[in-house]
């Protein structure tokens, strides 16, 4: 609950929207129950066929004239001597004098004061009170619709920004994240997040600052309505009540349980989906599609499942709330009808009311009653937009305060640009702490030089790359540039130094001129088309309809293996980074072209470091040094892999 109430908190910047929406709710919810309270003057004047004048004048007569009797009887009872064993009847008697003489007085009040209001503003005749009345209602009606949307429109518009800023944020907590955190959590993870979870939580911030204050205000108005005409009936009225909140309690429980599962099983949904759809290709030539649609058959009936318990359990809270409404109904129209029928004060010795009730102020007591049923009903949907809001919150902010392992220094050092000299110090490293891939690395490379990193699958080579990204923090021993440690550099500096072509070249689904330019965004038409010519793209982007503008597909699927490679590669030469990483960057290069790159390669590493991994031995001819990275360690060699002249 307390991660929801974060995200409520998070609406106080839009205070002047949640304030004049309440304004709209408190309008709402007087008009509600203000014209229920119509009912009264219009039932007394066509039952009496008399005008409001006369009625109020009448009134105030006759409560007078009860109050004056009533006092004259009080009197002669304080004057008795009660017997001895009737002092009980003696207290009751004179409290329900003096009582009822309250009531009578209070009356007279009322009719005095409303006297000169009526008599100015009201008209004489019983019908045209009776058609005024109405009209009232009909334009306090409109007005209370033009408010309920204004209140709706609010509500909406607030809700809409915070979930928008926290869809923003988890967004930027994924942009941010250390990649182990990020790997952990995964793009399905990241995608419930931000679609299903967001929108359940815009359900439940919605519904608070909507029904969760219009819904009660509109309840407290028609039990102060009711409250006025007797408070012991509508506390009587009350009595099922708490049964009412504890079924709706064990109802709550249930929504949250089912609503926190959902989201769960929403990250699996997303997994399945991402992955076949992403993974197409595979897919369809390996004949899984039956396979994978029976996978996704199974999630989508899995999330059906708890989507059919969640309904069911959402479609009880409307008859266990509706229930408190009918049973408040039921036992006032019982007590009530006994009351008026009888002209009764009490029933089974219990007070309901001072003086006797009118037909028209119970009538208006079960208006009252009924006015307030049917907003508790709605609180019921209130209730479940609460219940998936909390669970949302409760998996969206632990994420958001998820702090990332790769920590920016607090005063980042400067460094020499271009920097000197790059040294792996005594670096120990694995993914689980407890099985290190990298054991007490060493190695230091000068700037400007080319070195190739050989190894078989799985030694640890792209490790020791990420590294150099900081897309992890080695557990032992340090990364330096010029003597200065990574961790101590600002990532943006460190990272702006940089330019990778790892093994999964990753293109954007845009044109070829906006994958390469996004090396260096600032970039001119020309020193992208420059670049493209250096990694020897120009020829085959110029051969396509589209030229430059052609759009790549997903990942680039529209393009050959060795053409996304070099488009990779002119984005990181449009970069003009001080290390150019190139991770198995050729591997897919046709033999002439990659002879034409290493020319390029041997003319643009001339001012820079160059790292290179590589099993292609045609790579090693551009290394000045190789080094074989095996077992988490490396040993430092020429002969061993250079294959001879
Ligand atoms: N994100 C990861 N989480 C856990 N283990 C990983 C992760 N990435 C790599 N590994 C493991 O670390 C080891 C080294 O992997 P790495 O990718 O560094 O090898 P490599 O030398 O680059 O291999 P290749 O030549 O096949 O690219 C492997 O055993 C791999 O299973």
């Amino acid at each position: 609950m307390q991660h929801f109430v974060r995200a409520l908190r998070d609406a106080l910047p839009y205070w002047k929207y949640l304030a004049i929406s309440l304004l709209c709710s408190v309008g709402v919810a007087s008009l509600w129950s203000a014209n229920i309270a119509t009912l009264f003057p219009i039932l007394e004047v066509t039952l009496h066929g008399e005008s409001l004048q006369n009625w109020n004048a009448r009134r105030l007569t006759e409560s007078k004239a009860a109050a004056v009797q009533l006092q004259l009887e009080l009197d002669q009872l304080e004057a008795s001597t009660p017997p001895a064993d009737r002092k009980a009847d003696y207290h009751f008697r004179r409290d329900l004098l003096a009582t009822q003489k309250r009531a009578e007085e209070a009356r007279a009040m009322s009719a005095q004061w409303l006297g000169p209001i009526i008599n100015r503003w009201l008209p004489t005749s019983p019908f045209g009170t009776v058609a005024l009345l109405i009209g009232i209602i009909v334009a306090s009606t409109f007005l209370k619709q033009v408010l309920l949307v204004s209140s709706t429109l609010l509500v909406s518009y607030v809700s809409n920004r915070i979930v928008n800023r926290i869809r923003q944020k988890i967004f930027d907590k994924a942009m941010r994240l250390d990649r182990a955190s990020y790997l952990q959590i995964g793009t399905s993870g990241f995608m419930s997040q931000i679609t299903h979870a967001t929108e359940m939580l815009t359900s439940g911030i919605t519904s608070v600052y909507g029904g969760a204050v219009s819904e009660p205000l509109k309840i407290i108005a028609c039990l102060l309505g009711a409250w006025c005409i007797s408070w012991r009936l509508t506390l009587f009225s009350l009595i099922l009540a708490p049964i009412v909140a504890v079924l709706v309690l064990y109802l709550n429980r249930q929504i949250r349980n089912i609503s926190r599962t959902m989201l769960q099983r929403s990250k699996g949904f997303h997994h399945v989906l991402l992955e076949a759809l992403s993974s197409m290709l595979t897919v369809q030539a390996y004949g899984r599609e039956d396979f994978e649609r029976d996978r996704f058959k199974l999630t989508t009936r899995e999330m059906m499942g708890y989507a059919m318990r969640s309904a069911f359990f959402n479609s009880l809270a409307g008859p266990v709330t509706e229930l408190l409404g009918l049973s408040m109904i039921a036992i006032s129209l019982l007590v009530g009808g006994y009351l008026v029928i009888n002209q009764e004060t009490h029933i089974f010795h219990i007070r309901m009311s001072d003086t006797p009730l009118s037909i028209s102020q119970m009538m208006v007591f079960f208006g009252m009653l009924i006015g307030a049923s049917d907003p508790i009903r709605k609180l019921s949907g209130v209730i479940s937009g609460v219940n998936t809001g909390t669970v949302a919150a409760s998996m969206i902010y632990p994420l958001l305060d998820r702090e990332s392992l790769i920590v920016e220094a607090k005063h980042p050092q400067t460094v020499a640009r271009p920097h000197g000299l790059l040294e792996f110090k005594n670096i120990t490293f694995g993914y689980d702490p407890a099985d290190p891939i990298l054991k007490g690395i060493d190695l230091t490379i000068p700037f400007g030089e080319k070195l190739a990193i050989v190894g078989p699958n799985g030694g640890g080579k792209s490790t020791l790359i990420s590294l150099l990204c900081r897309f992890y923090d080695p557990q032992q021993g340090k990364v330096l540039l010029d003597g200065t440690p990574l961790t101590e550099m600002a990532l943006e500096d460190l990272r702006g130094r940089l330019a990778l072509v790892s093994q999964q070249t990753e293109l954007f689904n845009d044109s070829v001129m906006y994958n390469i330019r996004y090396g260096r965004l600032d970039a001119t038409d020309a020193e992208v088309v420059e670049a493209a010519r250096k990694a020897h793209a120009h020829e085959f982007i110029s051969a396509m309809s589209g030229g430059y503008q052609t759009v790549v597909g997903q990942n680039g699927q529209r393009l050959s293996g060795g053409q996304r490679q070099r488009i990779a590669l002119a984005r990181a030469i449009l970069r003009d980074p001080e290390i150019l990483i190139l991770d198995e960057a050729t591997s897919q290069i046709d033999v002439a072209s990659e002879s034409l790159i290493h020319d390029t390669l041997a003319e643009f590493g001339r001012s820079r470091t160059v790292i290179m991994i590589t099993h292609r031995e045609s790579t090693l001819d551009l290394a000045d040094r190789i080094i074989e990275v095996s077992r988490g360690t490396i040993r430092e060699t020429d002969a061993l892999v250079r294959p001879a002249a």
